[in-house]
This record gives C-alpha cells, structure tokens and sequence, in this order.
C-alpha cells in the first residue's frame, strides 16, 4: 500500500462522520500516517474540525446531506464516530464501492439497541439482560410488569446515558417513558425495557480486527453515573473464566459484525457469568485510558487496524485510570480552570477536548493517570479531574 502527502492528488482521504473527543484523537493518529482528514458534525468547531485539514457541518440522520457530501468529497475511508448517522445511506454508499469502518452493516445495526440486541441474543444467542420492546406508554407499562422492576428504560436511539432512566416502582413507569421520549435522538418513540442487572463489575473489552486477525486489549473497568462514565481503569481483575467467557462474548459479536477496527464490547461481570451488554464499531469513551497504559492506544489501533496495516500485538506498560470533568450548565461563556494543580499530580496528563458550548452533563475534559497500581491510579486520576472546575462568565 502506498499513498500521497495530505492534501495532494495521491493523498489517502479519511472522513470522520462525527467529530467529538473520540474522534479528535483518531484524527491525530490519522494524521501521524500521513493522512488526509476530513471532520464532519451537526456543530461547528466540534473537537475533531479543530486538528482535521477540513471540515463540515451537516445533518448527518439527513441521507441527502450525508450523500451529497461523501459524492463530493469521495473519501478512501467513511469512518462513523457517532450512532446517529442515516446508516441506511452508508450501507448504500458501501454498495457503491465506499469503504465504511468497520462495515456499514456494523454501523446500522449499532445505530439503534434493537438490531444489536437482536443479532446478539436472538441470532448468536450470547447472555443478556432480560429485555422488550415497546412503541408507546402502554406497551412499555405491560413490559415493565412482565420483566419486572426495578428495570431500566432506553431510548432505541440515544448514547452516553441520554434518556435512560430506572423503573423501581408503578408509579414512575409514566415519568420514565417521557424521560426516554425527550432524550431519545430520533423521532422514533420506540424503548428498550431491561431487567436490572445486579453486576458485580462492568468492563469494556477493547477487540481490534485487524490483518493481523482478533486482539484484545487488557480489560477496563469503569464506574457510570446516570448512564454515562466517571471513571475508568485498566487492567480490571478477572478470572480466568470471566475472561474465557469474555473474549469468547467479544469474538462473536466482532466477528458477527465483521471488517477491519477496533470494537469496544460491553460486558456485566455477573454471579451468573457474562453479560453482553453492548457494542461500539469504534474507539470507546472507557478507553481514553490507553492514552496512558498501552503502546498502541485505541485510537492508534483504530487506524491501524482501518488502513489495512499490521497490527502484531497490544502491550500494556502500566496500569492507569481516567476521570472524566463534566459541566453542570448549559453555557457558551465558560473557562475550564484548575490545569495547573491537576497536572502537579504525577503521571498525569489531561485532555481538553474544547467543546465550544456547555450542557449539563456533558463531557469537556478528562484526566488521565499512570501509577504502579489500579487503584492508585484511579485515586490520581481522580484528583486531577476533581482539581479542573468549569467557571461559567
Ligand atoms: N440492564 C441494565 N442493568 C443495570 N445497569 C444497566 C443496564 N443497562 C445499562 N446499565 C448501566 O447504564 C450504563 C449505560 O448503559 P448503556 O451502555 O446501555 O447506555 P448508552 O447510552 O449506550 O451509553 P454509552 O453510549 O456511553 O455506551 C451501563 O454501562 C450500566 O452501568
Ligand atoms: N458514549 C459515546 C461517546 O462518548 N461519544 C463521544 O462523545 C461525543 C459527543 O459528545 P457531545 O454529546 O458532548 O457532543 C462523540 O462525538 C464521541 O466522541
Ligand atoms: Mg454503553
């Protein structure tokens, strides 16, 4: 395989169809191979437009927008970072002779909880929570008795906790499914209802197909709040069942999924074995530890792995954890403050994903901590997130 500088007729073209923090690292890691990146979004100056060559602002669930552009720009490699894309282009665009990460197929059944759960529980038959479907209040009533509470409530189409709630008693079913209704991304009124899993532990095992075949990553743990990650840390301790049982998990669904990339798989470490939980066809917010703890992060193997290059194995060089810093309001006039107490803790270092707007919630920075152990790792990461403040003007 060869290619021309960026920006030249020879040029390797990738574009990034969402342009988050995830993404932002994917392109840097694009770009020290030499190659041409394109960053698109629903928002300008999203983090990934800030290092790309250029950029674009499109409804991406728009399948006009999300045609006309890749016709125009014509890229070697269409790489999702996002669910909510018109993925039913993609698998066209795909048929057309485009190159999609990791399968366009891997990212329509993604797009929504239905298609993935389905593929995995009722096609490859893996452990899962117990689960329904419903399209309305009604529905969803019926499902929560016949599963029982506590549940929890989703929206098919939403990410990082968004619209999730759980459904401990009858009279919370109503609040629930409004809940769900106002965070779903999608005019789709549709929920998944999941029996509540009691874990012991949650992990992402970070599964990368590449030329070189299937490797997994040492497993990361993480804590979630609200559906959405606080913490993270790698390696999480596992049996040696708990691991067989996983990376047999990881196996199927990547190579039910297929192509070329890194998949982050979402497992429940459970007295009654491994749960399958869920599945990104990308790099996984989880693991921006490997920033700190791999020879080859999760974004470097993503690109590796989508460019078609060898990838012989993953090393650990030390355990590490991440904390994550995110806003409580809603605001456009903010400064994030406390860098230089959280980069006095040692082996630490921080992202600054410089999102141009605050939302309650969301995730603007992260911390990242290297030590001899897990826990004292976790302990670091932690002070130097919780050392960065958000000072809204
Ligand atoms: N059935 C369940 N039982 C217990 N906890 C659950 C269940 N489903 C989800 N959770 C908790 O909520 C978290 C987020 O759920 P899930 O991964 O399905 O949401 P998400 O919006 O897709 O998040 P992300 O996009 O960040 O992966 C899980 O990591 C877990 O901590
Ligand atoms: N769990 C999925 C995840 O972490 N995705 C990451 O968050 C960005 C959206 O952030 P925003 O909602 O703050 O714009 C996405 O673009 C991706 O980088
Ligand atoms: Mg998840």
């Amino acid at each position: 395989m060869s290619y021309g500088s960026p920006l030249s007729s020879g040029a390797r073209k990738m574009l990034l169809l969402g342009s988050g923090e995830l993404g932002k690292e994917v392109i840097i890691e694009a770009q020290r191979l030499g190659v041409e990146t394109i960053a698109v979004d629903r928002y300008a100056d999203a983090p990934a437009m800030q290092v790309a060559h250029r950029s674009y602002v499109i409804d991406m669930l728009n399948p006009e927008q999300l045609r006309e552009l890749i016709l125009r720009e014509k890229p070697d490699l269409i790489v999702p970072e996002i669910e909510a894309i018109a993925t039913n282009t993609l698998v066209e665009l795909e048929q057309e002779g485009f190159k999609v990460v990791p399968t366009a197929r891997a990212a329509r059944l993604t797009m929504d909880r239905e298609g993935i759960r389905r593929l995995a529980a009722e096609t490859l038959r893996l452990p899962t929570a117990s689960y329904r479907f419903a399209d309305s209040l009604e529905e969803m009533k019926d499902a929560v008795m016949e599963l029982g509470m506590p549940c929890v409530i989703k929206p098919i189409m939403s990410s990082s906790g968004k619209g999730q709630s759980v459904c401990g008693s009858e009279a919370e079913i109503a609040s629930c499914w409004n809940y769900a209704m106002e965070g779903g991304r999608a005019k789709k009124k549709r929920v998944i209802v999941e029996g509540f899993v009691q874990f012991h532990s949650e992990i992402t095992l970070l599964t990368v197909r590449s030329v070189s075949g299937t490797v997994f990553c040492e497993p990361i743990g993480h804590v979630q709040k609200d559906g959405d990650y606080i913490e993270s840390w790698q390696p999480h301790p596992m049996s040696e069942q708990q691991r067989r049982q996983a990376e047999e998990i990881a196996l199927a669904i990547t190579d039910a999924l297929g192509g070329y990339g890194l998949y982050g798989v979402e497992l429940f470490l459970t007295e009654r074995g491994v749960l399958f939980s869920e599945v990104s066809p990308r790099p996984h917010d989880t693991g921006m530890v490997t920033m700190v703890t791999q020879d080859l992060s999760e974004f470097a193997l993503h690109v590796r792995a989508i460019l078609g290059l060898p990838i012989p194995g993953v090393r650990l060089l030390s355990p590490g954890a991440s904390h994550t810093l995110k806003a409580t309001r809603d605001h456009k006039d903010f400064r994030i403050t406390g860098l230089q107490q959280a980069l006095a803790v040692p082996a630490t270092q921080v992202r600054v994903f410089g999102k141009p707007e605050t939302r309650k919630g969301r995730r603007m920075a992260v911390a990242l901590s290297s030590a001899s152990d897990t826990e004292s790792a976790r302990a670091a990461a932690r002070e130097a997130a919780e050392s960065l403040s958000i000072q809204y003007n």
